[in-house]
């Protein structure tokens, strides 16, 4: 594997999705929001990219779906290869008859995505006539199947209520039922789990990984969680100010985190030890893009930063498929970088 690339392919496979240094920009903010993004996902895999709020997820997804605005923002590099067509990302998205389509997007809250005024059933075959040439009867016959094989109980009815009619997790589903009804190769779930109990949680990560097994879908998943990581994830790359600073089979980088924010990251959530001591945080808060420092963007929160630090560390390899941004990489005291955090 090349270090910079974070990836979700097996060598013998190829990917369905790759991205090549994708950067973007806010308009009025001369620092990239995104930074030289490189990322590739091959059929049945899942690519978790993990960071705490504000350092670039979100927009890399949205961008990659071609659902940001072109007026506030600047794509002032990036390639994608997604289904054996190129796009130059600065001048050319994702096309409309390919998102919905052959790319489909899920979201942490579904009613910013379903329409509270239309019913269920009238808005999944929506999705199906926008992108088919069939009746409206055959797409409510596809928005029914699709709603049984994603859990609905009683879909018949359920295609005849409105989005306030179901609980959370039902309209998550629904969502789900939607992105999946044209059987994308390609599924971006942002935070889908996020705002659902533990319980509902657990039955839609049961679910996507269902579908997918079914479908041979590439997903890549995006989440704050480590513990849903660690529950979907085949690969993770982790994103700190707009960049990836490690990446690698999810084994590899639980079993073995190296760069000092994910060796934070991991440190900072709750274990069921019945220990009482405080939580271990990473220092500090993600810097906002005014501020944000050059060089490595982690190094004004580092305990370990030095001069060196001024200079960008490249994505390099660690171990096999397993790449780290940190001049200090491989860190072999570990357990001192847990103690300085
Ligand atoms: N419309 C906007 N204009 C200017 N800056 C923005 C805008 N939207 C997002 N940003 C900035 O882009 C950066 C990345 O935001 P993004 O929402 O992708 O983060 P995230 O990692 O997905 O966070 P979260 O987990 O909270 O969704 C942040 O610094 C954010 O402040």
């Amino acid at each position: 594997m090349q270090g910079s690339e974070a990836r979700s392919d097996t060598e013998s496979t190829n990917p369905i999705l790759q991205l090549h240094q994708f950067s973007l920009r806010f308009r009025g903010h001369p620092e990239p929001a995104v930074d030289g993004l490189n990322l590739s996902v091959s059929a049945g895999e899942t690519l978790c990219i993990v960071g705490e709020s504000g350092c670039g997820k979100s927009v890399s997804a949205m961008a990659l779906m071609g659902l940001l605005p072109q007026d506030i923002i600047d794509i002032p590099n990036g390639q994608m290869d997604f289904e054996g067509h190129r796009y130059d990302l600065r001048s050319d998205g994702l096309d409309a008859s390919t998102r919905g389509d052959r790319m489909a997007m899920i979201f942490q809250e579904p009613m910013t995505s379903l329409n509270p005024a239309f019913r269920i059933g009238d808005q999944i075959a929506e999705a199906v006539l926008h992108h088919r040439n069939c009746t409206r009867t055959e797409a409510t016959e596809s928005a029914l199947q699709m709603l049984r094989r994603v859990g609905i109980p009683a879909p018949q009815q359920r295609l005849r209520e409105y989005p306030h009619q179901l609980s959370g997790g039902m309209r998550q589903r629904v969502m789900i039922a939607m992105a999946l009804i044209n059987n994308p190769s390609f599924l971006i779930a942002d935070e889908p789990t996020t705002a659902l109990d533990v319980t509902i949680q657990a039955q839609i990560l049961d679910l996507i990984r269902e579908l997918q097994s079914e479908t041979g879908m590439g997903t890549l998943f995006i989440t704050h969680d480590l513990g849903v990581v660690a529950e979907i994830a085949t690969n993770v790359a982790v994103m700190y100010g707009g960049q990836i600073v490690e990446s690698g089979p999810v084994g590899a980088v639980f079993d073995d985190p190296q760069h000092p924010y994910t060796i934070g990251l991991m440190s900072s959530v709750p274990r069921m030890s019945g220990s009482r001591d405080r939580l271990i945080t990473v220092p500090g808060t993600v810097p906002s893009l005014a501020d944000m420092p050059q060089g490595c963007r982690f190094r004004t929160r580092c305990p370990f930063a030095t001069d060196n630090c001024a200079a960008r560390p490249a994505l390099s390899d660690v171990g096999p498929d397993h790449a780290v941004a940190c001049h200090y990489a491989p860190l072999e005291q570990q357990d001192e970088v847990r103690c300085a955090m």
